[in-house]
């Protein structure tokens, strides 16, 4: 049997990843060790709790509350905790000291990434992220790795495991937003805060990350727009169904051109958004992920698989430290982040996508001309327009803005209505959001009962 020095790995957090993480590089040290030409001793697990329950059953010994000694001597630290702090306290201690740096932290490097970066690049050691952007799912490296040399246009994802299932739980079985969130927290996909995923904050971290290293430009959080899918009703997502559309939240990152100054730029968003049944994404069920990519030599890529989840996530986490590992035994420059083309981030306003706008309007003649008439002078091209049987609404309260996505409010008269679902061309968001208030403002429109954005044309 071959005799491997060993590498000192200290991990931080035992919770669902974490404690999966512990789990198999006991189980598979040996078989690591080989992969790596050096052994890989677990050498502490600091935690809040030594006593606490955990699903996995680990050597009590391993245990400690303090972090900060753990990290004292240690090659390899994996941040596990997450939180911001005392997450980034511990990880620049680690950097500071030269031990290469796992996390799977996204909040911590959407908020704080250049300083660590900065960090790892003073002492020449390594900080590698792949578990946090889309779980099991490698999309950081081949995106730091193997696109650098191409040009990314445009990513379209799903990237928070919690909202993916509990949208498709509310699709396909009819569950409330309550209910399915309930499970999805059961199962370890969703982080401590569970407003994080709900939120959208979380896919916003995410797009942060993805943005900064398809565009090599810092794309700072602030600058991310952000909606969770609190306002997504089930009157929406059955009526996405019966249109051959589903809701899905959706992370995008692309460049576009500024139409004021026709400068490049990038804009990074999350928001929930109708895409067709037949598109590749709406085929992402459960906690599952998929970032698609388009790039100008390789075409469109397709990355899928499980965006959250204990074990899943602790297979990424392993394949940085091996990675770490390796090159602690073959030496040799780690891989570092680009950030030189440093293109502005643009304002919402400038995004141009298409919308479906549900409208309840007074069922007398002359409505269709009145509303055609309000997205014409809004700049606004409709594509369909589909015209339901009438109904009666009751007395509702007015709106004092319409809002681009949720259930809005509604205002009116009790008297007959019919329902118009619209659906527009491309559009300049700023354009359609001063028209969705024009609608709301109009007397023939009684309640506009949702807008959506379309996406994945
Ligand atoms: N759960 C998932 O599916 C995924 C999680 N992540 C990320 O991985 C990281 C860990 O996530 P989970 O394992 O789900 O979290 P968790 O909440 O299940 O576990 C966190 C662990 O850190 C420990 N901890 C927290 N604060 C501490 C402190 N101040 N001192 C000592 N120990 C402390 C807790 O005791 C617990 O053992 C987070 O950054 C999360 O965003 C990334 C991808 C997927
Ligand atoms: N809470 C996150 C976990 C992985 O990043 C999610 O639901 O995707
Ligand atoms: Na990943």
């Amino acid at each position: 049997m071959i005799e491997y020095r060993s590498l000192r790995v200290a991990l931080l957090g035992a919770g669902s990843v974490g404690s999966q993480v512990a789990r198999l590089l006991l189980e598979q040290g040996d078989e690591l060790a080989s992969r790596v030409g050096a052994g890989l001793e677990l050498v502490g697990i600091a935690v809040r709790d030594v006593d606490a329950q955990r699903d996995v059953d680990l050597p009590r010994e391993l245990f400690t509350t303090d972090a900060s000694s753990l990290i004292l001597g240690a090659d390899i630290v994996i941040e596990l905790m997450g939180g911001i702090e005392p997450a980034r306290g511990y990880v620049l201690q680690a950097l500071n000291s030269g031990a290469d740096v796992i996390t799977g932290n996204k909040a911590l490097l959407a908020t704080h990434g250049p300083e660590l970066f900065e960090a790892a690049e003073q002492v020449g050691a390594q900080l590698y992220y792949e578990a946090a952007v889309g779980g099991a799912i490698p999309i950081i490296r081949p995106l730091r790795d193997s696109l650098a040399g191409d040009r990314v246009n445009r990513i379209l994802a799903i990237v928070n495991g919690t909202t993916n299932f509990v949208l498709d739980r509310m699709d396909v079985h009819g569950e409330t937003l309550a209910d399915a969130l309930a499970i999805a927290t059961e199962r370890g996909y969703a982080e401590a805060d569970p407003t994080a995923d709900i939120g959208g904050y979380d896919a916003a971290q995410k797009a942060a990350i993805l943005a900064s290293l398809a565009f090599h430009t810092t794309v700072p959080l602030e600058s991310v727009y952000r909606e969770g899918i609190t306002g997504v009703s089930k009157v929406q997502v059955d009526a996405a169904r019966e249109n051959g559309s589903v809701i899905k939240l959706l992370a995008i990152c692309e460049r576009l051109t500024d139409p004021e100054t026709g400068e490049e730029g990038v804009s990074a968003r999350v928001y929930p958004a109708l895409i067709s049944r037949e598109h590749p994404l709406a085929a992402v069920h459960g906690a599952h992920n998929a970032v698609f990519v388009q790039a100008a030599a390789a075409g469109d890529l397709m990355f899928y698989g499980a965006g959250a989840g204990g074990v899943e996530t602790a297979s990424a986490v392993l394949g940085d430290v091996v990675s770490a590992a390796r090159r602690h035994v073959v030496g040799g420059p780690g891989v570092a982040e680009s950030t030189h083309a440093k293109l502005p981030v643009l304002d919402i306003g400038r995004v141009v996508t298409r919308y479906q706008i549900t409208l309840e309007v007074a069922d007398q003649p002359g409505v269709l001309a009145t509303v055609a008439r309000i997205l014409s002078d809004g700049d606004v091209s409709v594509e369909t327009v589909q015209q339901s049987i009438p109904t009666t609404t009751g007395v509702l309260t007015v709106p004092s803005a319409a809002v681009i996505s949720g259930n809005a409010p509604v205002h009116g008269h009790a008297a007959p209505t019919a329902t118009l679902v619209i659906g527009t061309h491309e559009a300049e968001e700023a354009a359609l959001a001063a028209t969705v208030e024009a609608l709301a403002a109009s007397d023939v429109v009684t309640a506009i009962s949702s807008v959506l954005r379309v996406e994945g044309s």
